[in-house]
């Protein structure tokens, strides 16, 4: 069954695409809050984004998502809005480990499952020519924390404890096993056979 994806992040839609499912992206436009919880700032965005834009279909089943870098018992980290931003987050993470949590929310009318995941990642100490080089680059620009595992900083992650797909930004596990709950499976439909 093809659903809708309620994001604008080309991550997402690239996860969902190689696990096979049929999918439709609408932007929801949800304002995003930043609590000092990170399970509660991404459960919530999530379930904003899945709920907006299933009020708009009624009847299909929509997954919305929300991805948090988590500096423990110190700070939530959103995205990264610009050069100066990616250089105050990349500074903080380098050299130590951290915590990605993604949520992620699947809705159809009123109704609304949502589930998190947390892993955990360890950034490598980062010279300082390397460090500018990579924020000069622009790669962490709108990326939580200021990096992309699936990029270059991919260079600077020496270990990571958990679903690495949570990290970029949609844990497939728990997406799938939600979907599931909704009648949507990634085989048996026209965009994988
Ligand atoms: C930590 C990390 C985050 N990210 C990305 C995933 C998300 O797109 C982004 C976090 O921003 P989000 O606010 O979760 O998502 P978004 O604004 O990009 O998309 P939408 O709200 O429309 O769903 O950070 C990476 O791509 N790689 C990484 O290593």
């Amino acid at each position: 069954m093809r659903f809708i994806l309620a994001s604008e992040s080309p991550r997402r839609v690239d996860l969902l695409r190689q696990a096979g499912f049929d999918f439709e992206v609408q932007k929801s436009g949800y304002p995003e809050v930043l609590l000092e919880d990170p399970v509660g700032t991404v459960r919530s965005n999530a379930l904003g984004k899945a709920r907006k834009v299933a009020l708009a279909h009624p009847g299909r089943v929509v997954l919305g998502a929300d991805t948090v870098v988590y500096i423990p018992g110190e700070r939530v980290l959103g995205q990264a809005t610009g050069e100066r931003d990616v250089r105050r987050m990349l500074g903080m993470l380098r050299g130590r480990w951290h915590e990605v949590y993604s949520g992620v929310a699947v809705a159809r009318g009123e109704d609304v499952r949502v589930g998190y995941l947390g892993t955990r990642v360890k950034m490598r100490e980062l010279e300082e020519e390397e460090f500018e080089a990579y924020v000069a680059l622009g790669e962490g620009v709108g990326k939580a924390g200021g990096y992309a595992i699936q990029g270059r900083a991919a260079l600077f992650v020496e270990e990571i404890r958990g679903d690495y797909t949570n990290v970029v930004g949609l844990p497939l596990v728990l997406a799938s096993r939600l979907l599931k709950g909704y009648g949507v499976r990634w085989y048996g439909s026209a965009a994988t056979r």
